[in-house]
């Protein structure tokens, strides 16, 4: 499903963020991504997103090496991904109910395809009574649900998110693991980037650790 073989990134013309990493992840496995803050989490995330290329080494993601990937297969590969930011990245203007069924739209679906699936989704989520109000009067776990939703409504076979329970209370936390663990059970690659052991501890999941810009894997 991805693929990293001496993989390198500087920005710019700084120093080496990510050295020599070579991993992969497989097809419905789950994984946590941890390591102290700045060790380079969200780079490694935005590299298997596409969002950015790796300055030295390969990495291919589901079957196809990415400095291949352009234009319409960039696209077709990104929708294969869901992405949960740390910052959420709502849009304001639109109900949470339409925040959730914009990658459809996106993809210019009609409404009356997706609508029950949407709904359904929301509920799972816990946020049926909420899915006709804006986000800026989401509480933080409830905007992080949201933005969930928004990921899963894609039915991706890799789910990235960053940071997932960074805002929420730990009973919250817990549910949102239970979450993603459903998820991979119905079958979705499940990659988590977090600093928080207590989570981390709740699941016997590999373990992905970045330090000092090198990738430490624990089966
Ligand atoms: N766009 C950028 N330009 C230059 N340097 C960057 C950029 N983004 C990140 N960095 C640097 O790369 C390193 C890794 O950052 P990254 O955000 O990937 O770490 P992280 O492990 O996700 O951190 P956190 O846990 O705090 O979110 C840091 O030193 C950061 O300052």
């Amino acid at each position: 499903m991805v693929r990293f073989d001496n993989v390198g990134l500087r920005y710019g013309m700084g120093p080496e963020v990510l050295k020599d990493l070579t991993f992969s992840i497989a097809p419905r496995s789950f994984q946590f991504l941890t390591g102290p803050s700045g060790a380079g989490k969200t780079t490694l995330l935005r590299l298997i997103l596409l969002s950015l290329k790796p300055t030295r080494g390969l990495i291919s993601i589901f079957g196809t090496d990415v400095s291949q990937i352009a234009g319409d297969s960039l696209t077709t590969a990104r929708r294969r991904m869901g992405v949960v930011f740390q910052d959420f990245r709502l849009l304001d203007h639109l109900t949470t109910y339409e925040n959730v069924a914009l990658p459809l739209r996106v993809q210019g679906k009609e409404e009356a395809s997706y609508r029950a699936e949407v709904v359904e989704l929301l509920r799972w989520v816990g946020l049926g009574e909420r899915m006709h109000v804006l986000p800026p009067v989401l509480s933080g776990g409830e905007k992080q649900r949201a933005a969930i939703a928004r990921a899963l409504i894609v039915r991706p076979e890799l789910l990235l998110a960053d940071e997932p329970t960074g805002n929420v209370d730990p009973n919250l936390g817990r549910r949102l693991l239970r979450l993603f663990i459903e998820l991979n059970r119905l079958g979705t690659s499940v990659i988590i980037a977090t600093h928080d052991f207590g989570l981390m501890d709740q699941v016997d999941a590999r373990r992905l650790v970045l330090a000092e810009g090198r990738l430490h894997i624990y089966d």
